[in-house]
């Protein structure tokens, strides 16, 4: 055969697969088109529906519509928006065997995993029985066979379980890719290659190379995209996880783990609306994150119901993105600040001029008690453990016992009880008329913002007061020091860990007291000692508001935790509260963890999750970086967590890490100004901007450029003027984002930026939090990386540099 025959041969088969191609999409086509057609009868009918219920008068909101007919009508709303907002309405098939009757599918629903025995000839040849299109939501037709099926009920499971070693009954599995109403193309995965299948006497095709691979390839925006047309078998497990208790999902970078929570979320909506609409929260550690992924769920068809919240706007009212240097973080993050804040919620009340004697006219008569009896009044009220603000009725209480006492009526009627009552009353109600009463006791027992109270933290001498013996001297300074921020008043901005200082002294302050009312019983005379004591009049009565006063916060039904391994002892804290009452989904990566003791966070989240049964995953696939960055980043590892398992890289694309180093001949980067306006002081921008321009053309879609967190105004200028694909970030915002390049610059500065000590003192190998962001930095690209060195990093004659060698 000469090798023009063989050419046209192979020219030939191309041809044949693309006729193959065309074909099949068209088939899609004329499905897709009877789904749409579907669609809008739904449409009309919902909107006659809707129209006529308002004509009565009837309640016609779309809640009670939906009930009707709930999976078409939810299609039919959410129509338009798919149509003009996102691709692959319908983006999935399977093509099945005959089942074995009766069996359970992977929800215990009746679909069939497992092939009939006899489905399968014994020749090899098969016919497939039953073939389901696969979308966003669900769409039946006129007589109620489903057109497409919703991904999340368990009839879809096998479009996502199936693999070639576990099949069951999927012979193909097909993606399509559609925009709007047009199919424009189809991906074929065979999963039981060994058999002849046939589809109405003709034979199954599989076309193109599969999904999976075209999904990735793919060049990525500024906003993460569903995997609902490419979710493989192990993600699929977590998404449809029982509810119940708590799911603990690891995995490396890449691995899917925001994906699959935020798909779960949809999933978990869809199994039981009415138990978790309006009530799914998701915490992400920072803004970035948040704005990356959420347009996810209203893609999936779910809006409104899952609140993505950061961890600096937890708080209602409240949006910090500020990061504190990683000492002070470390500080505010400890589990040791709630014994200081409980100190100071009470230290507080002495903040202002507090009055050293009370003097009032009662029945006619001057009664008064000086400091030492207020000071016993004071311990007194303290005795208990009710939030600091719920304790002003109990000190109302107290100290008119106490002038009660002091005036002698007390004893004038002492053989008279009931006439005592009645005086007592009388006394009581002339007190809280009185202005030298009100006045004082607002003065005495001062109502507390937390905000207020986190401020007052600001005076090193005070702070020193309330820390004794939990913070050491050098961590009362950066502690005191950081809160200046705020100002006396406490209205200056927050940083992200000052969020949770605020939330816990919410808890310890509790809302502002009612105001005294009339015959009010005091509870704390019967409940001392309870944690939270309102009454019924303190829940309905008037409160005077303070603008600073947030609004309640809420409890979730489901709490889901991105990047777990990053929460602060404080921040389990302020998430637990969130989730006292809910089933939890909680993702994370130990080796990605930015902080430093790890132990403690440990012990918060068990607190927070309580003693709720766990179940756990682990996710091994890493899908977002190429094997040439992923082995890379394994030694950085290596050397942050040695002996752990990296995931493993899902392609190779033959383009390898690039190093560039940015030393002059003196040996400077000059960043920090080694010879002032001379060559050296901007190398280090110069060389980051150019390689930022040369990932730019390689790739379509984004770069990112890492710096240490120090650097990232200074990054930002080197950038200026490239456009908004390009853009730069410090170590520690990166967390869970990606891009289709980046370039990480100085891995020195960013192992030690947050660490110094750490890292210098410990050295390579022995771990730190320091080496786990560079790791994190490192594992951001999905197809080309460049490492910039500085002279911190030792980069040998190829640019490489000494954290990175092997
Ligand atoms: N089954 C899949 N099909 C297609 N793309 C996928 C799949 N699983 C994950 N990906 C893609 O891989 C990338 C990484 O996913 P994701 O950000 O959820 O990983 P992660 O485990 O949270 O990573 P990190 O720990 O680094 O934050 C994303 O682009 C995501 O869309």
């Amino acid at each position: 055969m000469g090798a023009q025959d063989t050419v046209d041969r192979a020219d030939g088969r191309a041809a044949d697969a693309e006729g193959v191609r065309e074909r099949e999409t068209r088939r899609e086509q004329t499905h897709l088109d009877a789904v749409y057609r579907r669609l809008e009868e739904k449409i009309h009918e919902a909107e006659f529906l809707m129209d006529d219920a308002a004509k009565r008068g009837q309640v016609g909101t779309p809640g009670a519509l939906a009930e009707r007919d709930a999976q078409v009508f939810r299609a039919g709303i959410h129509l338009n928006r798919l149509n003009s907002e996102f691709e692959d309405f319908l983006f999935g098939r399977i093509d099945l065997l005959d089942g074995k009757t009766g069996e359970r599918g992977p929800d215990g629903a009746y679909t069939s995993v497992e092939p009939a025995d006899d489905a399968v000839r014994p020749d090899g040849g098969a016919d497939i029985a039953e073939t389901l299109h696969i979308g966003r939501l669900g769409v039946l037709d006129a007589d109620y066979a489903p057109l497409v099926i919703d991904w999340r009920a368990p009839a879809a499971a096998p479009f996502y379980r199936a693999t070639p070693v576990t099949p069951g009954r999927v012979v193909r599995r097909r993606v399509i890719r559609s925009k709007g109403r047009r199919v424009l193309g189809v991906e074929d995965d065979l999963l039981r290659p060994e058999i002849r299948a046939t589809l109405d006497g003709e034979e199954l095709p599989a076309v193109g190379d599969g999904a999976l691979m075209a999904a990735l390839g793919r060049a990525r925006g500024h906003a993460m995209r569903d995997i609902v047309a490419s979710i493989q078998a192990e993600q699929d497990e977590v998404i449809r996880a029982p509810a119940a208790s708590v799911t603990e999902v690891e995995g490396g970078p890449g691995t899917g783990k925001t994906a699959v929570a935020l798909h779960r979320a949809a999933y978990l909506l869809y199994r039981d609306r009415r138990r978790y609409a309006g009530g799914i929260l998701v915490v992400s550690p920072t803004p970035l994150l948040v704005s990356y992924t959420e347009g996810v769920l209203p893609s999936l068809g779910e809006e409104g119901q899952v609140a993505i919240r950061a961890l600096g706007s937890l708080v209602d009212g409240v949006e910090a993105s500020a990061y504190d240097d990683q000492p002070v973080a470390r500080v505010k993050g400890s589990a040791r600040m709630v014994g200081v804040l409980r100190r100071a919620a009470r230290g507080a009340l002495e903040l202002g001029e507090v009055p050293q004697r009370l003097r009032v006219v009662a029945f006619g008569s001057r009664v008064e008690l000086g400091a030492d009896e207020l000071r016993a009044v004071r311990r007194q009220v303290l005795g208990g453990t009710a939030p600091v603000n719920l304790m002003r009725p109990r000190a109302r209480r107290l100290l008119l016992d106490a002038l009660w006492e002091k005036s002698g009526a007390a004893r004038r009627h002492a053989h008279d009880p009931e006439l005592a009552a009645e005086v007592r009353q009388g006394f009581d109600e002339d007190l809280d008329e009185e202005t030298d009463f009100t006045d004082f006791l607002d003065a005495w027992w001062p109502e507390l913002t937390p905000r207020r109270v986190l401020a007052a933290l600001a005076d090193e001498k005070r702070l020193a007061r309330w820390a004794r013996r939990m913070l050491r001297g050098g961590e009362v300074r950066l502690l005191a020091r950081s809160l200046r921020r705020l100002g006396v008043d406490g209205t200056g901005p927050l940083s992200v860990h000052d969020v949770a200082l605020l939330d816990e002294l919410r808890q310890l302050l509790g809302p502002p007291a009612a105001r005294p009312r009339r015959q009010e019983d005091d509870p704390l005379d019967q409940l001392t000692g309870l944690e939270e004591v309102t009454t019924a009049a303190d829940r309905s009565g008037p409160r005077r508001r303070r603008p600073d006063v947030e609004e309640e916060r809420r409890d979730y039904a489901h709490v889901i935790v991105d990047e777990a391994q990053d929460l602060t002892p404080l921040q389990w804290r302020m998430v637990g509260r969130r989730g006292r009452h809910a089933t939890w989904t909680v993702v994370g990566d130990p080796a990605q963890s930015s902080w430093t003791d790890t132990d403690e966070a440990a012990a918060a989240r068990a607190e927070a999750l309580g003693g709720r049964p766990r179940r756990r995953f682990e996710l091994t696939v890493n899908y977002r970086n190429p094997a040439e960055i992923a082995e890379l980043a394994d030694r950085v590892l290596a050397l942050a967590m040695p002996g752990s398992t990296p995931p493993e890289a899902v392609r190779r694309t033959g383009l390898v890490p690039r190093f560039v180093a940015a030393v002059g001949a003196d040996g400077a980067d000059g960043a920090d100004g080694a010879d002032g306006e001379g060559n050296g002081e901007d190398l280090l921008g110069r060389t980051v901007r150019a390689e930022a321009e040369r990932l730019l053309a390689e790739v379509d879609g984004t770069v990112g450029v890492v710096v240490a967190m120090g650097r990232r105004t200074q990054a930002r200028q080197w950038l200026a003027g490239l456009g908004d694909r390009a853009v730069a970030l410090g170590s520690l915002e990166a967390k869970g984002l990606e891009y289709d390049a980046t370039v990480v610059v100085s891995p020195a500065e960013i192992a030690e930026g947050l660490s110094p000590r750490e890292f210098t003192e410990g050295g390579p190998g022995a771990g730190g939090a320091g080496l786990r962001v560079l790791y994190v930095a490192l594992t951001r690209a999905t197809q080309r990386l460049t490492l910039v060195s500085g002279p911190r990093d030792l980069p040998d004659a190829d640019g490489v540099p000494d954290l990175l060698r092997d």
